[in-house]
């Protein structure tokens, strides 16, 4: 593989006798990894149905590797999201950052929302997530997976971290940043993304990384958690950004992590970190000559706890009045919605979480769940709500076996017909017991209404 030359002679400076070993591991094939998505699915559901053969990866408690040749990205179940494609050590920071039901969570740079999507489930529905990502069409491939993902207390944003501070002063219980950076940890599996490296290269994401850091810590509830990871070598993105931040701001301090035992220590020595070693050394690194992965490195950092301030919630949704469309519909779905929690956007029904503050003048993609539209005298649901239901939350159900050819012509936008022992109306498509979308019953035809945008294509 070709490296770029500066990269290379680092590499061998930094690495000394492990040098060898990593340039072997880049002649070896990349690892394939899914992760179990647990707001849909458990792990134990899943073994059961899994079309093919996936072994646990050992750092995460979701995580499998599977063979490339099975392509999961082309089967219903990756549509009904009961899983995330994601790179193997990429799976580490959500895995590792104590995330529990009712937290308010920041993901600063969360597209297209491969932890976002686990930070979610491990909300479990509870507490806000705010999954944000600077760049406005990475925010929207964010969205789709948030929605896929059958997501219901997110906030989905496109904005700078500075513009948030002032919206979000110790706000968050936790917050992941994973960062911007060179992508030395890539150059196996994407091996373009060396260009990328010679065009930019450390010292402008270095730059990047510290302004980023710097406002996450603002935005932290003191006793909250910030993780901080890359999928970088360099010393400077790493260590070096973590340095920035304990010199300015002593409250944080790194917490020591034991997830792997072939994960291996921060490295200080490689920046002449010396005042700073004792805490850097708590810093996890992931090398793929030691791991089945790409490469990551992880800090955990906790705030002190000393000055107690919160900002309390301070949005009500607008008055809302449910109509009657909206009424007859909902009299089908098994959920106790907080009608206090429901708000209208002109024609658009959103469910907001509970607790939040006002985000006036954010580029906001997503508040909460959207559920659908109110049109003339009818009601129509969104796919997003469609994904964010469990076939049991809803009375009208055609549940199709996986290895039903309608699955997928569903999946293509196509009208299908069904036996007739379903009731006309709206009915929540499944895949074995998992939902993928609407359709609009009549007679023995199901008229599809899977949103146009996420088809199969073939
Ligand atoms: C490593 S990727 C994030 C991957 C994502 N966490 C995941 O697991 O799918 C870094 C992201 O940071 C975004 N980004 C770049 N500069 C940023 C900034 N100043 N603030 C917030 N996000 C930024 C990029 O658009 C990119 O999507």
């Amino acid at each position: 593989m070709n490296l770029p030359k500066k990269f290379d002679d680092r590499m061998r400076e930094l690495l000394k006798e492990e040098y060898d070993q990593y340039v072997e591991s880049l002649d070896k094939d990349f690892y394939a990894g899914l992760r179990v998505n647990n707001l849909k699915v458990s792990c134990k559901e899943f073994k059961e149905i899994s079309p093919y053969q996936i072994l646990p990866i050992p750092w995460t408690n979701n995580g499998f590797y599977y063979e490339k040749e099975n392509q999961p990205a082309k089967h219903p179940y990756y549509y009904a999201g009961l899983y995330y494609i994601q790179e193997p050590s990429a799976m580490t920071p959500a895995a590792a950052l104590e995330v529990k039901p009712g937290d308010k969570v920041l993901d600063l740079c969360a597209a297209p929302g491969g932890k976002s999507t686990e930070l979610a489930a491990k909300l479990n529905g509870e507490g806000i997530l705010v999954s944000n990502d600077i760049s406005n069409s990475r925010a929207k491939a964010l969205l789709k997976n948030i929605e896929m993902s059958g997501v219901r207390n997110a906030i989905v944003m496109s904005e700078n971290p500075k513009k948030l501070v002032s919206y979000f002063e110790g706000y968050f219980d936790k917050i992941l940043i994973d960062a911007p950076c060179s992508g030395e940890g890539m150059f196996r599996k994407e091996p373009s993304m060396t260009k990328n490296w010679e065009e930019f290269g450390v010292d402008y994401y270095s730059e990047i990384q510290k302004e980023i850091i710097e406002y996450a810590a603002c935005m932290l509830k003191p006793g909250g958690l910030l993780a901080y990871s890359t999928c970088t070598f360099s010393p400077e993105e790493n260590e070096g950004t973590i340095a920035f931040l304990l010199e300015r701001h002593p409250e944080f301090s790194v917490i020591k992590l034991d997830i792997y035992d072939q994960f291996d220590s921060g490295k200080p020595q490689w920046l002449d970190l010396e005042a700073e070693k004792e805490e850097l050394n708590k810093c996890v690194r992931i090398w793929p000559w030691k791991v089945k992965g790409e490469g990551h490195f992880l800090t955990i950092l906790k705030k002190k706890e000393d000055k107690i301030f919160e900002i309390k919630p301070n949005y009500t949704p607008k008055k809302f009045k449910i109509s009657e469309e909206l009424k007859s519909f909902l009299k089908d779905v098994k959920i106790n919605f907080n009608e206090n929690c429901f708000e209208s956007i002109e024609d658009r029904i959103y469910y907001l979480p509970e607790d939040m503050v006002s985000m006036k003048g954010l580029r906001i993609l997503r508040s909460g769940l959207y559920i659908g539209d109110v049109k003339k005298n009818r009601f129509e649901p969104s796919q997003a709500f469609a994904s964010a239901l469990k076939m049991n939350e809803y009375n009208r159900v055609i549940n199709l076996s996986g290895d039903d050819p309608n699955v997928i012509r569903y999946l293509k936008g196509e009208t299908i017909e069904v036996e007739n022992e379903f009731e006309s109306g709206w009915n929540l498509l499944c895949v074995d017991g998992y939902p993928l979308g609407w359709g609009k019953l009549s007679g023995t035809t199901l008229k599809n209404k899977y949103y146009p945008g996420w088809r199969w294509l073939s």
